[in-house]
């Protein structure tokens, strides 16, 4: 199975609340419509400007109740907006409600993939996302990453793919810093390298930012032995390589923790 997120930074504009990028659901699109119609994946999308800026908001001021209602009200209305415009361009997807497949036990978490299994059997792309899950005593904040793991232990990996609005993982923030070089492999001779040259994670947005999801890639590559690939959503041509298996050349970072 492969796993392919598009990220919030690449579907809206992270810095603008509720904005979507015309051109990265365009580009969704042709990626979708790129692979063959039998390639099992699953596909998932971020917060961005949605869910990110309401958690960040809430997160210390509210309690469980309101948050719950404002994340999801936020998250649900991303994904709508990504599966519908998904479905006028031809891409057979449907929307699986991350909250009511997941949920928080007192032994951990409890995953129903069923519909996941059962949408993909049936040729549909089942999309699911980052979600404010109930648990227990509150809620936990899962990023798409999260969600993902959950999922590979039911239902096994083959590849990852990220989808981001730059080419990867770079040695600075390439909107910020002069001369960004991208890192093309992180494996366990420079991981502990690039994560701290990363910083810290709390900072960015409710789930970590590119800290988070470094750490979350060589996470899923140590645990499933499959490499996590990092890049830009508006490159379709090597993104359609990457999840058809053709890594080699494909501009961005491939993360594979080979232990
Ligand atoms: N060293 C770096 N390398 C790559 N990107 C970086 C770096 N430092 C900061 N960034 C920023 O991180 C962003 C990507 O991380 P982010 O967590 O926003 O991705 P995402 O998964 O697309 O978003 P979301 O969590 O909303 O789904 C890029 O837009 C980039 O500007
Ligand atoms: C902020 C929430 C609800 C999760 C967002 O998931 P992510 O954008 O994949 O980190």
């Amino acid at each position: 199975m492969v796993y392919l997120k598009a990220g919030g930074s690449f579907l809206t504009i992270k810095e603008k609340p509720f904005s979507l990028n015309f051109r990265a659901l365009s580009s969704l699109a042709r990626i979708l419509k790129g692979v063959p119609a039998e390639l099992p994946l699953v596909l998932g999308n971020g917060g961005g400007s949605f869910a990110h800026i309401v958690v960040k908001a809430m997160r210390d001021k509210y309690g469980a109740r309101p948050l719950l209602v404002r994340c999801q009200s936020a998250t649900r209305w991303l994904n709508k907006l990504v599966v519908d415009y998904l479905v006028s361009e031809g891409v057979d997807a449907t929307s699986i409600q991350t909250s009511a497949i997941i949920t928080g036990g007192p032994g951990g978490f409890v995953v129903n993939h069923l519909p996941v299994v059962m949408s993909i059997k049936r040729g549909i792309r089942p999309v699911v996302y980052g979600e404010c899950v109930f648990t227990e005593d509150g809620y936990s904040v899962l990023s798409t990453e999260a969600v993902f793991t959950l999922l590979a232990e039911r239902i096994r990996p083959s590849l990852f793919v990220f989808l981001m609005d730059v080419e990867g993982v770079y040695t600075c923030d390439p909107k910020k810093c002069e001369k960004p070089e991208l890192v093309s492999r992180i494996d366990s001779s420079n991981a502990t390298r690039v994560l701290k040259s990363l910083g810290d994670r709390s900072a960015a947005d409710a789930t970590g930012g590119i800290s988070g999801k470094v750490r979350s890639a060589i996470e899923l590559s140590a645990k499933f032995r499959v490499p996590v690939l990092l890049m830009s959503g508006f490159n379709t041509d090597d993104a359609v390589k990457a999840l058809t298996g053709h890594l080699e050349d494909v501009r961005g970072t491939v993360v594979y923790i080979e232990r």
